[in-house]
């Protein structure tokens, strides 16, 4: 996925600044920053599913996303929907519906308008609940789950949908921790095939041990992007969290592993981000 730049204003205040996002095909890229830096806006505008404001200047014109050379936002819905799922953040729905049926609402796309489910619709939707590790969810109503069961349902409706590329917000946040590495797992399975797969994280470990590339937003721009060992690394993440950041490696994997205290000098007193003493 290869973006233009992509400015959004709301209620007057820029919460994107010229933000240009590249997430190879094939890999998961994680999208970082702190609260509020902009990281649901930014999936929401690249999905076109960001309602609140609107683009701004200095972009420009141009598209503010391409995927395989087409510019996504000006693909009519329903195409955009068969190359696209956005995994919002804690989408609730006060709508009745069994699981079954909210997962088969990913096929919508790729049937025509008036068929109901197919037999491989119903397969798909199997297929992905399995996949999303819910499939004994199946006959429940959604708005009777849990947090982390609602979060397995999402993550199925998106993979019944069998996206090129994927947006998913904070996947994890509701998930117990053997559930959160079956979700990257099902990320990374999903890169293997091929997909462009983009995940807002705040977890940075869950970024270390998953992602293959990143990007680091703060206040709406992009301060940060790279491989994961380029972008992890105190001196990066130090002035954008105001946190002292010391960095291990994974005996097996040999990917970083990140360590967090409040940023103080020798006398205990805490220190302005960013001026740490890497050997204290
Ligand atoms: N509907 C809205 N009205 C006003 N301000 C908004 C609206 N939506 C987002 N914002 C503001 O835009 C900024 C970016 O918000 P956004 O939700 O994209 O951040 P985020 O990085 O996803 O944060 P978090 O990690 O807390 O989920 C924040 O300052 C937020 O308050």
């Amino acid at each position: 996925m290869g973006a233009g730049r992509v400015s959004w204003e709301i209620d007057g205040r820029l919460v994107l600044d010229d933000v240009g996002v590249l997430a190879p095909a094939g890999a998961v890229t994680g999208l970082l920053g702190p609260n509020g830096s902009g990281k649901s806006t930014l999936l929401r505008v690249l999905a076109g599913a960001q309602r609140a404001g609107h683009a701004a200047s200095p972009s420009g014109p141009g598209p503010a996303m391409t995927f395989d050379d087409a510019d996504l936002a000006a693909l009519p819905r329903r195409e955009r929907a068969r190359v696209l799922a956005l995994v919002e953040q804690d989408a609730g729905t006060d709508l009745p519906l069994s699981v079954l049926d909210a997962v088969l609402l990913g096929r919508i796309p790729h049937r025509s308008l008036l068929a109901g489910d197919s037999d491989a619709d119903r397969a798909a939707a199997h297929a992905a609940l399995a996949a999303a590790g819910a499939d004994e969810l199946g006959d429940r109503e959604v708005g009777t789950l849990s947090g982390g069961e609602r979060q397995r349902v999402h993550m199925a409706r998106a993979l019944a949908q069998q996206p090129r590329l994927i947006l998913l917000d904070e996947p994890t946040n509701h998930l117990d921790i053997a559930a959160q590495l079956h979700a990257m797992r099902v990320l990374r399975d999903l890169a293997a095939d091929g997909v462009t797969v983009v995940a807002a994280l705040h977890d940075l470990n869950l970024a270390a041990s998953t992602c293959d590339h990143l990007v680091l937003l703060d206040h709406g721009q992009v301060v940060a992007a790279g491989p994961v060992a380029e972008v992890l690394v105190p001196e990066v993440l130090e002035p954008v969290y105001g946190v002292r950041v010391d960095v291990l490696t994974h005996p097996r994997t040999g990917r970083p592993v990140l360590s967090f205290d409040r940023a103080r000098d020798q006398n205990g007193a805490r220190v302005p981000p960013g001026l740490t003493d890497p050997q204290t």
